[in-house]
């Protein structure tokens, strides 16, 4: 992974956010006629763009999906690595020790983690790309290791366990290839569940499809998307079946706002699709009430933990689509959240990993505790939980 990788997705994220929190200060002050926010200033100092031009990029993303996309290139291109050494203003270190207190290491915390899921039932979630692959420049080499697999393998043999990506679903099942999984692709709009002989997909069950109406508009945005986008070198868009991915991770930073420039203006035509950004990438996807948080309360109602106080789920993502899963699961008081990151952010996870090879040592730590106990030991486990 390079520096690059390593740094500017959180960044981006944590940007994102403050872009977000500005659009609710501006359109709250808009909206009672008050005057700009002198915080705007600051914000378009602190990612180096002029007051005036950020307003007006502000102001658009109340409109339309398309009219925020300009906000979020902004957000994207901010975390860009020599802007953060530079533009940052919080000491690094004491604003991670801080962090690190509040969302400690899952793998430092594994005792008091399987405390928490005494006499529970454990049901793993798992996002894909940053959790169980590691981020690269082609999304279509983001392959996970064997031994990964391995382990992935051996989590859903000890624990009902669900993939939950971005990803359209038959894609993340083509990394993943386990059929024993629970998969939920396009950010849990399409949910299918386990193979019932075991052998290949081919035999699971459709469970939800809440967006299946958006199809043909997704279809028709992802072909004059690619039309419109293949004069950027670099530019992807990937169809990821009920939402869409336009990659900008290689494409020239002098060549964002051009291409930006081409999804708003496309986007501007079907306001029933939002836009949202992830890892170098713009996610368009339809303005249903749908998100991985969704996905997972479905997949546990579907495993029959609807309203049970006996479930433990356990969440794993780096994305901010995840941080859907993460609050769900904070406002219901059951389980964690795992946030996969290296720096700090803001986030409704209680415990970090830091890249997908931790995440692998913590499932590996799960399987090992499952084997050595007995089921009557699980029950009462046999750490000390004092
Ligand atoms: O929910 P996820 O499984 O994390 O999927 C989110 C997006 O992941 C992929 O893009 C990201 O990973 C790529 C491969 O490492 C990387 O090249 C890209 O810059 C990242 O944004 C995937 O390609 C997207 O379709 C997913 O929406």
């Amino acid at each position: 992974m390079t520096n690059q990788n390593a740094v500017a997705p959180d960044a981006e994220t944590r940007i994102d956010e403050l872009i977000s929190v500005a659009m609710s200060i501006s359109n709250s002050s808009l909206l009672h006629g008050a005057a700009v926010p002198e915080s705007m200033a600051v914000l378009g100092a602190f990612l180096g763009i002029p007051q005036r031009k950020l307003m007006k990029r502000i102001e658009d993303g109340g409109g339309k999906g398309g009219a925020k996309v300009h906000a979020l290139i902004d957000s994207m291109r901010a975390c860009s690595p020599p802007r953060i050494k530079s533009t940052i203003p919080i000491p690094e270190n004491q604003e991670k020790s801080s962090w690190i207190l509040h969302h400690p290491s899952a793998l430092d915390k594994f005792e008091q983690i399987i405390c928490q899921s005494k006499g529970k039932q454990i049901v793993a979630f798992l996002d894909y790309d940053g959790t169980l692959s590691p981020i690269v420049p082609d999304p279509d080499k983001a392959f996970m290791t064997k031994k990964m697999r391995a382990t992935v393998k051996d989590i859903a043999r000890n624990f009902p366990t669900a993939i939950v990506s971005g990803r359209c679903r038959d894609k993340v099942y083509n990394f993943v290839k386990l059929p024993e999984l629970y998969y939920a692709g396009s950010h849990g709009m399409d949910i299918k569940g386990p193979s019932r002989r075991g052998h290949s997909e081919k035999g699971n069950q459709i469970l939800c499809q809440p967006a299946s109406k958006f199809l043909p508009m997704i279809n028709e945005v992802y072909k004059i998307l690619l039309e419109k986008t293949k004069s950027v070198p670099g530019a992807k868009v990937e169809n990821n079946k009920f939402c869409l991915s336009v990659h900008f991770r290689c494409v020239d930073e002098k060549s964002w706002d051009a291409l930006a420039e081409e999804v708003r203006v496309v986007l501007n035509e079907y306001p029933k699709l939002r836009v949202t950004q992830g890892r170098k990438v713009l996610e368009i996807r339809p303005t249903i009430k749908w998100d991985k948080g969704k996905a997972l309360e479905f997949l546990l109602e579907s495993l029959g933990y609807a309203n049970s106080k006996h479930v433990f789920p356990i969440y794993i993502g780096d994305d901010r689509t995840d941080e859907d899963a993460f609050k769900v699961l904070s406002s219901r008081g059951q389980g964690i959240g795992i946030l996969v990151s290296r720096v700090p952010k803001e986030t409704d996870a209680s415990y970090t990993l830091q890249d997908p090879s931790e995440a692998k040592q913590f499932l590996r730590r799960l399987v090992e505790w499952k084997r050595k106990t007995s089921p009557l030991q699980q029950q009462w486990s046999i750490v000390d939980c004092r």
